[in-house]
């Protein structure tokens, strides 16, 4: 796998149009991630556009309710054909595994691949301090994050969202096969904006994430197409 494909870009538009506008503006780039911002004005009419583009999909819809409306939402989302499904960790033990069962089901009727499940662990905009004081979360922040790795883990799910601050720990105790997608990455030169647990590109890869997730420093700047070959000359220079 080249560094390219191990960038995800998110389609963070209100539209559709918008967002077929930035495919259009970024051929090179492989794997989409469609979030509820898009969803919300779209349905799943972008999924089938990123599909007929042939390009990978995460479909980041951050799913975090009781069990059984997890298993529904999850059971939906599985007939889509996606590669990538994210939930809440913080939804718990019997949530994370009927969302897993239901995704598969629900794949399995439609006569497509499961999507991977991804657990959210931490959002990358919050930092210790919203954890301790506002959350009032009593332990540190990597180890609440490995945590919800953990629960994920042993629930069955392949893999979880974490900023790259945290992935070398999480890398260590969940193992090589265990998937760690990482948004929350910033070129030394672009803005950090809302995130809040960053690191660049090289250094997330290196700490052991398996994609990276960059959204804004890519299609916010001028020229995307030209922050897009900047980010993957730095990383294989
Ligand atoms: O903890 C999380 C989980 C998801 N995201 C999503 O990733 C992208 C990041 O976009 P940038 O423009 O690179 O900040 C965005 O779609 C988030 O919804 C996250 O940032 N942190």
């Amino acid at each position: 796998m080249t560094a390219a494909d191990r960038i995800i870009v998110p389609l963070d538009v209100s539209s559709g149009e918008e967002a077929i506008a930035l495919l259009d503006r970024l051929p090179d780039v492989g794997f989409w991630k469609v979030g509820l911002e898009l969803f919300v004005s779209t349905g799943p009419s972008i999924l089938e556009e990123l599909k007929q583009r042939q390009k990978r999909i995460f479909l980041d819809l951050k799913f975090h309710d009781i069990p059984n409306t997890m298993a529904g939402a999850c059971r939906g989302a599985g007939r889509y054909g996606v590669d990538l499904l994210t939930v809440h960790g913080a939804a718990g033990r019997t949530a994370l595994q009927r969302a897993l069962e239901a995704s598969r089901e629900g794949a399995q009727s439609a006569g497509l691949s499961p999507p991977n499940l991804l657990a959210i662990t931490l959002l990358t905009s919050l930092n210790s301090r919203d954890l301790a004081f506002d959350l009032k979360v009593p332990v540190e922040l990597p180890e609440y994050a490995l945590q919800m790795a953990l629960l994920a883990q042993e629930s069955g799910i392949p893999g979880a969202v974490c900023s790259p601050q945290e992935a070398a720990g999480l890398r260590r105790v969940c193992g090589d096969e265990f998937l760690l997608v990482c948004p929350g990455v910033r070129p030394t030169w672009a803005e950090g904006g809302d995130q809040r647990r960053v690191m660049t590109p090289q250094e997330a890869l290196k700490a052991g994430a398996s994609y990276l997730v960059i959204g804004r420093p890519i299609t916010a700047a001028d020229d995307p197409q030209g922050a897009w070959n900047r980010i993957n000359d730095e990383l294989v220079g």
